[in-house]
């Protein structure tokens, strides 16, 4: 069974698993020989050069397991009999804990007094907390459920809402009536054509004066040009972990924008996620080559 995997630890992990001959490809090594044959792919964190052209040529392909669990540089390629699985759980500690960080940054303004410290000043002053607020969760989920677990003890209200209704959880078309009741609003929806832009300047003008914007989802859920207008009002802030672009370039108006504490994709990826990754991956190839049904697999409505 030719798999292409995209590194050392992932081959070492896969050795013992009869039949499994595996290749590794990423973004920095030469594609290897074969690729018609390719019948597993698990691409690197960071998407190779040309996917819609790789996945093309893969004419044998029947499986791709992400090892992110955002999947939008695969799903739109996908070959007709392959399935796409993607890695969700694996990022979901890193991630919640980022989110938690990064609102408690923000509304205790840690930034500002790093800032003030390396000028050497004592600028006292009352800052916002996260106690007794209303965190908004978009996108409740896998990481959102995580995310509610790490916010109990910090005396929050958690509201819900994901693309569906369900006991607890509000759906998309109740958000615009939860946007102005949130001081935080944390973005944890996957990057769809639904989703694309959802963040545009109606819904940060719906958003709450002194609330907090958190992006630990993707950039292109955010229209960037509307948030930049808002946060030079001084009406809101965030913090995002993802941008549109990605890298985001030198000179870029949201590196200078007021308000904003910007991490470069950082929140899932961590060493945690590194072992739970390989152990997916493993699973995921022992169920495959049992024929057994695999974990999250995409489907149509995803
Ligand atoms: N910053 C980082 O390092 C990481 C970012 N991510 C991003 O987080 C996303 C979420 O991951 P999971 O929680 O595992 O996904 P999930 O599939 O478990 O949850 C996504 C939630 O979003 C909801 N949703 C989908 N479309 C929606 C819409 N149009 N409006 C409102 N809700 C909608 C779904 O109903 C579901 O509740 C990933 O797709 C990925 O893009 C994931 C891991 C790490
Ligand atoms: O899993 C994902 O989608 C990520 O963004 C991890 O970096």
């Amino acid at each position: 069974m030719k798999t292409w995997v995209p590194s050392a630890s992932v081959a070492e992990v896969l050795s013992d698993l009869p039949g499994v001959e595996c290749a590794v490809y990423n973004s920095s090594t030469p594609m290897p020989e074969g690729i018609e044959e390719v019948e597993v792919w698990v691409p690197p964190l960071m998407p190779v050069p040309d996917v819609p052209g790789t996945l093309a040529k893969m004419t044998s392909l029947r499986l791709v397991q992400t090892v992110t669990a955002g999947v939008e540089p695969y799903r739109p390629h996908m070959p007709a009999g392959a399935v796409l699985c993607n890695a969700r759980g694996v990022h979901d500690a890193g991630t919640a804990e980022w989110a938690v960080g990064a609102m408690i940054a923000v509304l205790r303004e840690f930034p500002g007094f790093a800032d003030a410290q390396r000028r050497g000043e004592w600028t006292y002053h009352h800052t916002a907390v996260l106690a007794d607020s209303t965190v908004l969760i978009v996108g409740h989920g896998s990481i959102g459920a995580a995310l509610e677990r790490r916010l109990e003890g910090f005396e929050v209200e958690v509201v819900r809402v994901a693309r569906t209704a369900r006991e607890g959880v509000h759906g998309l078309a109740e958000l615009p009536a939860l946007l102005p009741q949130a001081d935080v609003v944390v973005l944890l929806v996957p990057s769809t054509p639904e989703t694309a832009g959802m963040v545009d300047a109606a819904f940060l003008g719906r958003m709450r004066d002194g609330a907090v914007l958190v992006n630990a989802a993707r950039g292109s859920v955010v229209d960037t040009d509307a948030l930049v207008a808002e946060l030079r009002t001084g009406r809101l802030r965030a913090a995002l972990d993802v941008t549109a672009p990605e890298p985001l370039p030198e000179g870029h108006p949201l590196w200078s924008a007021p308000g904003v504490f910007i991490t470069p994709h950082v929140a899932g990826s961590t060493p945690a996620s590194e072992r739970r990754t390989l152990r997916l991956i493993k699973a995921q190839l022992s169920r495959y080559r049992a024929g057994e049904d695999l974990d999250n697999v995409i489907t149509a409505s995803y």
